[in-house]
């Protein structure tokens, strides 16, 4: 079977895996993206960027300053606008994801925000009124915004946010203000340096009534000049994790007016002679944060999949060690530790992509929706995409760090690629929420449906399952062999296990309410067992659309996701096995049966993992990588890479020049 990565003069031990494929790599990637054409399209995409001067980087961006990187980066989006459609359909959302990652990559570029919040912020919020002036000028890129929300003391609470919007009757203004140091924005991405406007999010005052938290356009420096406006002091808050070239930004505005249709009023409305009509669903204002919570899945799986493309090329081409005495040294991928650390994260990428099909759907359905005048599918998706980010950025954090340790001493480099990876991406755990409290979103969502569940009223789409009645019994290991009612038996073994921890979480709480705490404080002693709930609840959702997808895929491709499928299931429960056990639902025979199925699972895919990550279809540029390179042809690379450094430019730094030779010196005149 053909996997289509094979080329002349690339490692034999790769070329050897790329032999064992039992599938067509092309079909699982037109899978992966949706159609051979889109597939075809991220290929044209790449091969023009590769052979464009104005996108090559002589010096890697591991040996320059954050400024030269922020230059840098900033030259190469001025020709992805400039030039965008030499490359792509710009009004595809997916190809220019691909163009931006390829073009600049992933640590943050000047308009990440602009695209990614700003402008979906104006036209999911704003009303005509706004956005006719100010939409078509955002597309042309005279105007550049970010979304700036988070203040230095306030993020995860949205309700306690301190800048202000007070409403001027007589002139028809807002007044926006900064009252206090720990109410300066902090944190938004690209408000620093790049950005000429923003979406800032105050307290609404009317009449000296607090309302709660909006949106408002608010310009902040000169079209012309790129100045500060008077009243309005900005600028970046220095080094961070990761993200380099992303200018997170701080801001403090003094008592600056904005026209009242600068108030971002699709949904609540403040009328001349100041009455505010509420929205009709009341968190209608955070659909932003609900947009990029959905979106961020796709993101997340992409950067989960990079890690484990590097980590498995990698092991096929690194032999070290022996499993048995008097043969050659092994891949290191034949080492069950290996494939038990790398494959579930293969995996778990295909299956956070495939989850955020599901949830694309769902999400188009709910704007659908809300064009329409209807909210129910709101609440749904928030509970539902507050989990999955929650999970997924925490998933795909743990699964990189294995992929990096995986790679030994070599993953420790920034060679690897995956340093820097792990550092963006575990940002996600944070923003858009800590993890901690979306999750509690979620949970919030798990106790009204347990009591929907109890009282026999209808379930939405995410817990519909908790209206099934329970077996009492796990069929796991008792299903004769046939794979597909097993994979049910593990579904339904989670979704029990996901329904008893809401319920049991939900006595907790309501014990404690009656031994006389508030409903709040209550909350604050069982938070652990509510987001463990959640958690196991987000899993369960992942597990049935990986499920869907696999089941429903052209049959070419269907034996290698069903073992694909098979691993998952099986790592997923023994990683769960507590949950299993602890109401006697599943027996300790059945976990036992459950890893000893895990590791045929693992032998099972060994032929397949370097095609089952070749299929993910991640350029070299992409990947950015000298480990996890396309032709394995790893160890020149890694020299070549090294000789780059700065440090090597000279044989004698001057720093040894300067201080450790005459040290060196004057220890031997001691002597
Ligand atoms: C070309 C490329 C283009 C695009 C790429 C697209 C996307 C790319 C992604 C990123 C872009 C690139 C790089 C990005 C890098 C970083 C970006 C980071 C940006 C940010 O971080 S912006 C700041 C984000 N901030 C937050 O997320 C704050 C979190 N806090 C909150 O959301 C809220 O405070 C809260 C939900 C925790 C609590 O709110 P509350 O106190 O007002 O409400 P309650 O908890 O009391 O709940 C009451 C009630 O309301 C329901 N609820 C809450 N929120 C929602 C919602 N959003 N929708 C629907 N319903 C909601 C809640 O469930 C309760 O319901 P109930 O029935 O009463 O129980
Ligand atoms: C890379 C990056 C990019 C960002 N980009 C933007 C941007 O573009 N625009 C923007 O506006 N913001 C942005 N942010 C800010 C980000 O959205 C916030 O940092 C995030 O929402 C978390 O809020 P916080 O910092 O207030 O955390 P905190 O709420 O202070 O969290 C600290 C700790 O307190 C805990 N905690 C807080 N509340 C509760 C609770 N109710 N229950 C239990 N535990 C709780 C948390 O779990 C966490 O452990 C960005 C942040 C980062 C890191």
């Amino acid at each position: 079977m053909p996997n289509r990565c094979i080329k002349e003069g690339d490692n034999p031990d790769l070329t050897k895996e790329r032999k064992t494929c039992t599938f067509d790599t092309d079909e699982l990637t037109a899978n992966l993206y949706g159609s051979r054409n889109n597939m075809e399209r991220r290929r044209e995409i790449t091969k023009k960027i590769s052979a464009d001067p104005d996108f090559a980087d002589p010096i890697p961006h591991d040996f320059l300053s954050r400024e030269k990187c922020i230059e840098a980066t900033a030259k190469k989006t001025k020709a992805v606008v400039q030039r965008g459609s030499e490359f792509c359909d710009v009004t595809n959302y997916y190809e220019m994801l691909h163009l931006i990652n390829e073009a600049i990559g992933i640590g943050g570029y000047p308009l990440a925000l602009h695209y990614g919040m700003f402008l979906p912020a104006l036209e999911g919020q704003a009303e005509k009124e706004l956005t006719d002036d100010i939409i078509p000028r955002a597309k042309n890129l005279e105007v550049i915004g970010a979304y700036a929300q988070t203040e230095m003391g306030h993020g995860t609470n949205l309700r306690e946010l301190e800048t202000t919007a007070t409403y001027d009757k007589a002139t028809q203004e807002f007044i926006i203000n900064t009252p206090t140091r720990s109410a300066m924005k902090w944190w938004p991405g690209n408000l620093g340096k790049m950005s000429n406007y923003a979406v800032v999010t105050c307290q609404l005052f009317i009449d000296g009534r607090k309302i709660g938290p909006h949106n408002f356009l608010v310009q902040l420096r000169c079209e012309k000049t790129h100045e500060p406006l008077p009243g309005i002091i900005v600028g970046d808050i220095g080094p961070k994790m990761a993200f380099d070239t992303n200018d997170n930004g701080f801001l403090a505005l003094d008592n600056i007016r904005v026209p009242r249709k600068n108030m971002l009023m699709k949904h609540a409305k403040v009328s001349p002679d100041g009455v505010y009509t509420p929205p009709m669903h009341a968190k209608l204002n955070y659909g932003t944060m609900v947009y990029v919570r959905a979106h961020m899945l796709y993101a997340h799986g992409q950067f989960l999949a990079t890690a484990a493309i590097v980590a498995t090329r990698y092991s096929a081409v690194r032999r070290q060690g022996r499993i048995e005495h008097g043969v050659p040294e092994v891949q290191i991928l034949d080492y069950q530790t290996q494939q038990h650390r790398i494959f579930p994260q293969i995996a778990r990428a295909y299956a956070i992509i495939f989850t955020y099909m599901d949830i694309k759907d769902q999400y188009d359905a709910m704007i659908k929706g809300i064009a329409e005048g209807q909210t129910d599918l709101l609440p749904d998706l928030h509970a539902i995409t507050s989990g999955l980010k929650s999970v997924v950025t925490h998933m795909a954090g743990l699964g990189i760090e294995q992929c990096r340790m995986a790679c030994g001493g070599h993953g420790y480099s920034d060679a690897s690629g995956l340093p820097k990876l792990y550092g963006v991406q575990i940002g996600g755990c944070t923003y858009e929420g800590e993890n901690m409290v979306m999750l509690q979103q979620t949970a919030r969502y798990l106790m009204k449906a347990v009591a929907s569940a109890l009282q026999g009223k209808p379930l939405s789409h995410s817990v519909a399952y908790f209206g099934k009645k329970s077996s009492g019994k796990s069929r796991i290991g008792k299903e004769g062999g046939d794979i597909a009612r097993e994979h049910e038996a593990m579904l339904e073994a989670l979704e029990h296990a996901a329904c008893r921890l809401s319920v049991e979480a939900s006595q907790m709480w309501e014990k404690r309410g009656r031994g006389g705490e508030t409903k709040e404080r209550a909350w604050n002693g069982v938070t652990v067992e509510m987001n463990r709930a959640a958690r196991v609840h987000t899993r369960v959702f992942m597990a049935r659309s990986f499920h869907r997808r696999v089941t429903s895929s052209p049959p070419s491709i269907r034996p290698v996701l069903t073992d694909l499928l098979s691993l998952y299931l099986h790592y997923e429960c023994v990683d769960m096995a507590h949950h299993l056990l602890e109401d006697g639902f599943c027996s300790g025979e059945q976990i036992r049966y459950l890893k000893s199925r895990l590791y045929e699972d693992l032998t099972t895919l060994r032929p397949n993992a370097v095609s089952l990550v070749d299929s993910f279809d991640q350029s070299d540029r992409e990947l950015n990588s000298v480990l996890g390179r396309r032709d394995g042809n790893v160890y020149e690379a890694l020299y070549q890479w090294a000789r780059k450094s700065e440090l090597n430019y000279t044989d004698v730094l001057p720093a040894v020049q300067k201080y450790v030779m005459p040290m060196m010196e004057e220890n031997r005149s001691k002597l």
